[in-house]
């Protein structure tokens, strides 16, 4: 077999995306949708592999800016739209995209590239890390009571149309991404993304619905989210599907919950990613009916070990030598020390000896501070050198925070 892997043509571009949708069982894409991916593709940062004619691999790249602990933005590969053709599958195709791409990653300057997986199991080899999970849950409203703070009445709510209240959303959104690691910043036309709601995807459920909370005439929070209406013999038994919800303060927030746990002709409400320390969880009376389950969020891969450890804060001082493997980036092998702490972090290479050992793809699990690296060390994963190294790195790295990413991509 001879491929090609090249950047991507414009003009190829469906036949890209179709072999993406194929890889991804065939059903295309809502018109809207592949047009929303169509005009966010950076063709310059999208590789496909052509057996002849026929283009059998794809993998794409997004110019992310990429909250980290601390509150930096850090510029991050977004790694999307992989795929490849079952007629050419384990055979080393995702393998030469990877490296192509984390080549390219590294000469454009990027130190991180993330990604959500379809299966967790794929890139670990690649030297991602999981580091930021999400928590599932489903409210059951009709037992469930929640306890919000005082103050919370005098929040407004106005239900809103989802696209007109794009400006006031995504003012609330950029001021809540330093305050979380994992969140990307906004990039110009992603606004368009919390908007995308094929109907054929709606599955029984409403269009998209808005409500805004409003302070003093200023909107300090918002859900987006659909009703699922349902009927048994005994009543109705709707579903809230909770699609976004962000507020900048605990009590706008509380207002936002409240509301969606109180809506008429509904009996639960689904959560299908939160941060797993999300606050509704301490306000609601019965924990138990909620049933949260966690799940992979995004993966994350240090591209540039020195810079990416530089690039975020810690919570405690540090000064630790690292002995990292990375079998896929040789560059990043080696013996890095890093001193810092809450104003900033050296990272550079050293003879001294090593204290820590372990390779990338834990690093990139540890760093935005939502998997301790005890954890990992429990799993045989971190080994420690130097008595005391372990838990001085795992406080530092730890974040008051949890990581988590807000949409997928
Ligand atoms: C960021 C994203 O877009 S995630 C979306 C990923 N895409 C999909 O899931 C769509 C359906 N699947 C596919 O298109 C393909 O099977 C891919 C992209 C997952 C893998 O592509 P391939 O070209 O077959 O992978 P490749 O041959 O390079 O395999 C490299 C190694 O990964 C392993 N591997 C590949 N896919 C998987 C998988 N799904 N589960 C477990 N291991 C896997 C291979 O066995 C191989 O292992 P080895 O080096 O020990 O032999």
């Amino acid at each position: 077999m001879t491929t090609e892997l090249r950047v991507l043509d414009p003009g190829e571009w469906d036949d890209w995306y179709g072999t993406l949708e194929l890889a991804f069982g065939g059903v295309p894409d809502a018109p809207e949708e592949r047009r929303l991916w169509r005009e966010l593709t950076e063709h310059d940062r999208s590789i496909g592999v052509w057996d002849g004619e026929r283009c059998v691999g794809t993998a794409g790249a997004f110019t992310f800016r990429l909250s980290v602990p601390g509150g930096a933005i850090v510029p991050t590969a977004g790694v999307t739209m992989v795929g490849v053709a079952a007629t050419h599958r384990r055979r080393g195709i995702l393998t030469s995209m990877m490296r192509r791409q984390l080549d390219d990653v590294r000469a454009g300057g990027e130190p991180l590239a993330v990604l959500t997986a379809s299966e967790p199991e794929i890139y670990g080899r690649f030297g991602y890390g999981i580091g930021a999970y999400a928590t599932r849950a489903v409210i059951d409203t009709t037992r469930v009571r929640l306890s919000v703070p005082d103050g919370t009445d005098e929040v407004v709510l106005r239900q809103a149309d989802p696209a007109k209240s794009t400006a006031e959303r995504e003012a609330v959104y950029a001021r809540r991404v330093p305050a979380r690691p994992g969140m990307p910043a906004r990039q110009p036309g992603w606004e368009r993304l919390p908007l995308l709601d094929p109907e054929g995807e709606r599955g029984g459920a409403s269009p998209r619905q808005c409500v805004l909370a409003e302070r003093d005439g200023e909107v300090v929070g918002y859900a987006l989210y659909a009703v699922k209406p349902e009927w048994s013999y005994t009543g109705a038994e709707g579903s809230v599907l909770l699609k976004d919800l962000e507020a900048l303060d605990p009590v706008a927030e509380a207002a936002l919950w409240r509301f969606l746990c109180s809506i008429d002709l509904t009996s639960s409400v689904r959560i299908h990613s939160r941060p797993v320390d999300d606050g509704w969880q301490h306000l609601v009376s019965d924990i138990r009916r909620c049933a949260p389950t966690q799940r992979d969020g995004l993966h994350v891969r240090l591209v540039d070990v020195g810079a990416a450890l530089e690039a975020r804060r810690y919570q405690a001082p540090v000064d630790v030598v690292f002995e990292v493997a990375d079998a896929f980036c040789p560059w990043n092998e080696g013996r890095w020390r890093l001193t810092g702490g809450r104003e900033g972090a050296r990272c550079t290479r050293t003879e001294e000896a090593a204290e820590l050992a372990l390779s990338v793809r834990e690093l990139g699990a540890a760093y935005l501070g939502g998997v301790s690296l005890t954890s990992l060390a429990a799993a045989g994963r971190v080994r420690e050198l130097r008595a005391g190294a372990l838990l001085e790195a795992s406080v530092a790295f730890g974040s008051p925070v949890a990581p988590w990413l807000p949409h997928g991509f």
